[in-house]
């Protein structure tokens, strides 16, 4: 039984997500004696490139073991954050990462992407009914950027709420985002640079994400999480290479641009919030906002 008062669930797809998306938030509730932090994933991230020359050969159409490897970095990167309850959905290795939209590892019968939905749904209820918690994270229904396994996570996350339900109520569940108006700074800050990562985008309202302010409903400032959430990235050293541009910004800008994490708020009431941005909406700074 987790008796910690309060109690957060995120859901992600692959080894990665949770410190690209949520590292700051996380690391943030799992320094709180009185917050329980649970992470689930849902796949090992199999059909991931490989940044490290030296693991090439671990690649799916190679040895295959990919997956492996990244267990092994996202057990890093947990311990970087101070997570210490992470699930693999199903047991590891039971849904296989699907890869991009479009590609034949989507057909994959093992794929996360082919999963029965309410067998998916079932295994994340389970983890639902036993941790209790008062909210839960996980991607829009886009998947945030429309990865197959992140719309399939959103989907089994909303429908395992639903199974649970009888037995436990959650009482907020909220969607990864990011403020449109920080990838504008963003976006004019890599402008000039060789590194660019929106080279390919010509305006940023083409990128597949971001929100506009009066669609956040919280906007959680870690601060002081800066380093922890640098080095989960760090240990996801197969997916994310040293020049990365998360890293080139926090060099470049410092650390608190990722210490702030965005949320949209899908179901439950909104709590009290703050208007923290010049002339923006009232956020909610804290998930837990208007519960305990
Ligand atoms: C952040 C995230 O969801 N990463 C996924 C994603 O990785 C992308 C993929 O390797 C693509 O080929 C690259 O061009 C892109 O830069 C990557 O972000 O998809 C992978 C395959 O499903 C997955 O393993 C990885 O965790
Ligand atoms: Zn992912």
């Amino acid at each position: 039984m987790i008796d910690a008062a309060r109690r957060i669930l995120f859901v992600h797809a692959h080894p990665d997500d949770e410190s690209i998306g949520t590292g700051a938030t996380m690391a943030l509730y799992a320094a709180d004696p009185g917050t329980h932090v649970t992470l689930v994933t849902c796949t090992l991230g199999e059909e991931g490139e490989i940044h490290v020359p030296a693991l090439a050969q671990l690649e799916a159409a190679q040895a295959d073991q990919l997956g492996g490897w990244r267990i092994a970095e996202l057990n890093a990167a947990c311990a970087a954050l101070g997570v210490e309850d992470h699930r693999w959905l199903g047991g590891a290795g039971r849904y296989r990462d699907s890869g991009m939209m479009g590609l034949p590892t989507n057909d994959n019968p093992r794929a996360f992407w082919s999963a029965d939905l309410d067998e998916a749904a079932a295994h994340l209820a389970e983890v639902v009914r036993e941790v209790r918690p008062q909210v839960v994270v996980t991607y829009d229904a886009n998947g945030f950027y429309g990865h197959p396994d992140h719309i399939q996570a959103h989907r089994v996350t909303v429908r395992a709420i639903e199974l649970a339900s009888a037995d436990h109520t959650v009482d907020k569940l909220y969607y990864t985002t990011v403020a449109r108006r920080d990838l504008a700074e963003m976006f004019d800050h890599f402008k000039q640079s060789a590194e660019n990562p929106f080279a390919e985008v010509e305006r940023v309202e083409d990128l597949p994400f971001g929100a506009k302010d009066e669609e956040i409903d919280a906007r959680i400032n870690a601060t002081g999480t800066g380093e922890r959430k640098l080095e989960a990235l760090r240990a996801h050293a197969s997916q994310i290479p040293g020049g990365d541009w998360m890293f080139t910004l926090a060099a470049e800008l410092g650390e608190a641009g990722l210490e702030v994490e965005y949320y949209t708020l899908a179901t439950g009431k909104r709590g009290p919030g703050t208007r923290t941005v010049e002339g923006g909406p009232e956020w909610e700074t804290d998930l837990f906002a208007g519960l305990v």
